[in-house]
């Protein structure tokens, strides 16, 4: 990413996120130099710890912390943290959870005054007890998850970024007897995450210590953003550097809780990051602004052959969505219940085929439930334009953009070309590649590029965090919403308002990245309409604050209220507006 000024760098450390890889490659020039990154994390670690403590009421000479520290050099932040804070008096229990400790760390700390657990029995720590028998190495773990659930604070440096695949021997258990065990054995529960409200502050106990994690959670995918293994779900986590994937990523990015990032200084000119977030600057980009000469059909024209007798309401919200959201006409198809309907609510609406630049199809729309015969106009409808954008079609190409949601889904050709827009929930997406919906809600950006590189269409996986995969796999993660957006209709308006947007693109043959960025900004807009529509600040996924740098907090106190999905219609105009401001 091209970053030449100070602005701009700060927009990018703020919405771009780098593979692990990446980030060793960036940090590697700084090592060499002798910058003293290690103590430059551990220093950023202590002041959150101190202020984490402060929230809590409680003075860090008084305060009990609980370490759990790995052999690598994560463990190492966290034991020179944890030195600092014994050293302005806190009772430091460190717990070391590999055969080994940084060296230097482990010194520091013992100098300061902290005592050291081992659970391994084969751990070589100087001056630590070791060999003891698996029953006594159990008791130690019980022990220190125990002496964890008793303190003010746990500091989690198990594993950064040097952890491969899930966690595994001693800090999976303690991670699962801590935090949250392994997807297997979470019973038939669909979501990795614990069930904890969306609230500023932690009210009510759910038995969850206070946890602040270092550079990354344990146990969650560092790169993807997954949680299919024990992890410990953080309240706050210090990132160095760049942000890592998972801090972006569902659902890894609700077990980071909030996120200062501390700025190294890392050369990112050139990186191309693994996933961005979509900001008000890249969705402004997808909102065309009006001409001196321009007219109806030149603002864009969108075509919808959404809702049936069975859910016409699905017409109404769709249509009055794609009207809201600066086009010219909308242009609806569908049965004559719902036409009735969608004139009723918007009188603005033109009835039967025409020229269309975008196109929305399937909300509201059975799908075969199973019955492969089962005969629909709708869907019979959907399927004769559809075929259109097989690629085996010569004029796939040159078809405009097309949302493709809900019952239209299995009606997707088998390869289409990127102005193909999926849009399913996880539920959907599981359907259409076989798999359950709890390992799609584990692994959602996996998932997403399995669907994108076998359809070949662009896909906006729905969730909290909702996740767009473009041609090449260029990924974006929009959360602008809270989550009050989970109500019935959403969906709809989401389909209705990102079809509004591809008709502004305006041009059959679309750069496949602009499809991208245009389909990120559409579920970035809806997100902003329900926040302000709901009057909440809670927020699917919020950049994080700079380590020494005074911005807005990230705590936010207005929880706000309902809405039902046509209340984010009544608000597209004001996110539309808020954008371009
Ligand atoms: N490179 C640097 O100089 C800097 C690195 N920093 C820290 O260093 C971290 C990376 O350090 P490392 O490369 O040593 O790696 P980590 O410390 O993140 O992880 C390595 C440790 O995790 C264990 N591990 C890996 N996979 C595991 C699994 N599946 N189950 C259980 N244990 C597993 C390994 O046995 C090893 O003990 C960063 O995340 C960051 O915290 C910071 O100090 C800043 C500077």
């Amino acid at each position: 990413m091209d970053t030449t000024n100070d602005a701009e760098r700060r927009g990018t450390l703020l919405h771009a996120a780098y593979a692990a890889a990446d980030v060793r490659e960036m940090e590697r020039p700084l090592l060499d130099d002798g910058v003293p990154l290690m103590r430059m994390a551990a220093n950023a670690v202590a002041h959150t710890a101190a202020a984490m403590l402060d929230d809590e009421d409680v003075d860090v000479e008084d305060a009990v912390v609980t370490l759990f520290a790995g052999a690598g050099d994560n463990g190492g932040d966290g034991l020179f943290a944890a030195a600092m804070l014994a050293e302005e008096g806190a009772q430091v229990n460190a717990v070391a959870v590999g055969r080994s400790l940084h060296d230097e760390g482990f010194a520091a700390l013992v100098r300061a005054g902290g005592k050291i657990l081992v659970l391994d029995p084969s751990a070589e720590i100087p001056g630590c007890a070791s060999g003891f028998t698996p029953g006594e190495a159990g008791e130690r773990l019980h022990a220190a998850v125990d002496v964890a659930r008793r303190s003010h604070l746990v500091i989690d440096a198990m594993t950064g970024i040097g952890l491969t695949g899930a966690l595994r021997g001693i800090p999976a258990a303690v991670a699962a007897s801590l935090g949250v065990p392994a997807a297997d054995g979470r019973g038939d529960l669909v979501s990795p995450l614990p069930d904890r409200p969306a609230l500023p502050d932690r009210e009510g106990d759910d038995g969850l210590p206070l946890v602040l994690a270092v550079d990354t959670p344990s146990g969650v995918g560092v790169d993807d953003g997954s949680l299919t293994g024990a992890y410990i779900p953080a309240d706050a986590t210090v990132m160095f550097g760049a942000m890592k994937p998972c801090a972006m990523l569902p659902p890894a990015t609700f077990a980071c809780g909030r996120l200062t990032l501390v700025d190294f200084g890392f050369d990112l000119d050139g990186v191309e990051p693994a996933a961005e977030a979509v900001d008000r600057d890249l969705a402004a980009g997808a909102i065309r602004l009006p001409r001196v000469d321009d007219a109806k059909y030149s603002r864009g024209v969108v075509g919808l052959v959404t809702g049936s007798a069975r859910y016409p309401g699905a017409a109404v919200l769709t249509t009055r969505a794609a009207a809201r959201t600066n086009v010219g006409m909308v242009r609806y198809l569908g049965p004559e219940r719902a036409q009735d309907m969608v004139l009723a609510a918007l009188p603005e609406a033109v009835l039967g085929k025409g020229h269309v630049q975008s196109w929305v199809v399937g909300s509201g729309v059975p799908d075969n439930d199973g019955d492969p015969e089962l005969r629909d106009i709708q869907r019979e409808t959907i399927a004769a334009l559809l075929a259109h954008y097989s690629t085996d079609d010569e004029g796939s190409a040159a078809m405009p953009p097309v949302v493709v949601d809900a019952g239209a889904l299995d009606l997707l050709p088998d390869h289409v070309p990127s102005q193909v827009v999926l849009t399913p929930h996880a539920g959907e997406l599981a359907r259409m590649l076989g798999v359950s919906t709890a390992e799609v809600a584990c692994e959602p950006l996996r998932f997403a590029r399995e669907a994108q590189t076998a359809t070949g269409a662009t896909v906006l996986l729905k969730g909290p965090a909702t996740i767009v995969v473009g041609d090449g796999g260029h990924t974006f993660v929009a959360g602008a919403g809270p989550a009050w957006l989970g109500t019935a209709g959403a969906g709809d308006v989401l389909a209705g308002l990102t079809g509004a947007l591809l008709a502004q693109t305006g041009t059959a043959d679309p750069d496949p990245e602009l499809v991208a960025e245009t389909v990120a900004s559409a579920a970035y807009l809806h997100g902003s309409a329900a926040a302000i529509a709901s009057e909440s600040e809670q927020r699917g996924w919020q950049e994080p604050e700079l380590f020494g740098m005074r911005g807005r907090s990230r705590r936010f106190h207005t929880l706000g209220h309902p809405i039902v999905a046509s209340d984010v219609i009544g608000a597209i105009p004001d996110a539309l507006a808020d954008a371009l401001s």
